[in-house]
């Protein structure tokens, strides 16, 4: 199985997340890839010949609860190019800041909205990480996705 992680930031700290899950969850799949959202659009997602293909949306918040601008045109690209995209597998690490209640893990909130709308599966539930409770994102999220691999690899 291959993991591909799309990182959405505008100060890196998804990008560290995605890093430290590319080194420390190495040996649980065949191979994990880290890409920046910048440029991609809906064919990110591949087509059905993508079968052992797992995707991990790993997105902050900005704005009044928007996508980072870095993730504006992939995000975009699921209301203006939508296809089907049943054969894609997928889970979500949002990163926000509980001080915008109104609009908390926005950013990964839309993405698994948009993406269950055109027929995607999530593996499990969006995973929140709170900039205001003092843990390091990096370190949570990487325990996250240990047990969330797990449960895609038992359910493939
Ligand atoms: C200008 C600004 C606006 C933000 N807006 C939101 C928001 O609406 N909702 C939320 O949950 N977090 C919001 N955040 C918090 C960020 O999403 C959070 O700090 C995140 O960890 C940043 O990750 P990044 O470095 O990958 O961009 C905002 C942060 C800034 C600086």
């Amino acid at each position: 199985m291959k993991l591909k992680i799309l990182v959405g930031t505008m100060t890196g700290t998804a990008d560290y997340v995605a890093q430290a899950i590319q080194m420390d969850c190495a040996d649980l799949v065949d191979e994990i890839e880290v890409l920046m959202m910048d440029g991609l659009d809906i064919h990110a997602f591949g087509d059905a010949s993508e079968q052992g293909l797992l995707h991990l949306i790993c997105t902050s918040t900005y704005g009044a609860g928007d996508v980072p601008d870095n993730a504006r045109a992939l995000y975009e690209s699921l209301d203006a190019q939508p296809r089907y995209l049943g054969h894609v597998r997928y889970g979500v690490i949002a990163l926000g800041d509980s001080a915008h209640q109104q609009t908390f893990c926005f950013g990964g909130k839309k993405f698994d909205e948009r993406l269950q709308d055109l027929g995607a599966q999530r593996v499990g539930e969006v995973w929140c990480h709170d900039a205001s409770s003092g843990t390091m994102a990096e370190a949570e999220g990487t325990a996250w996705c240990h047990e969330w691999l797990a449960r895609a690899i038992a359910a493939a």
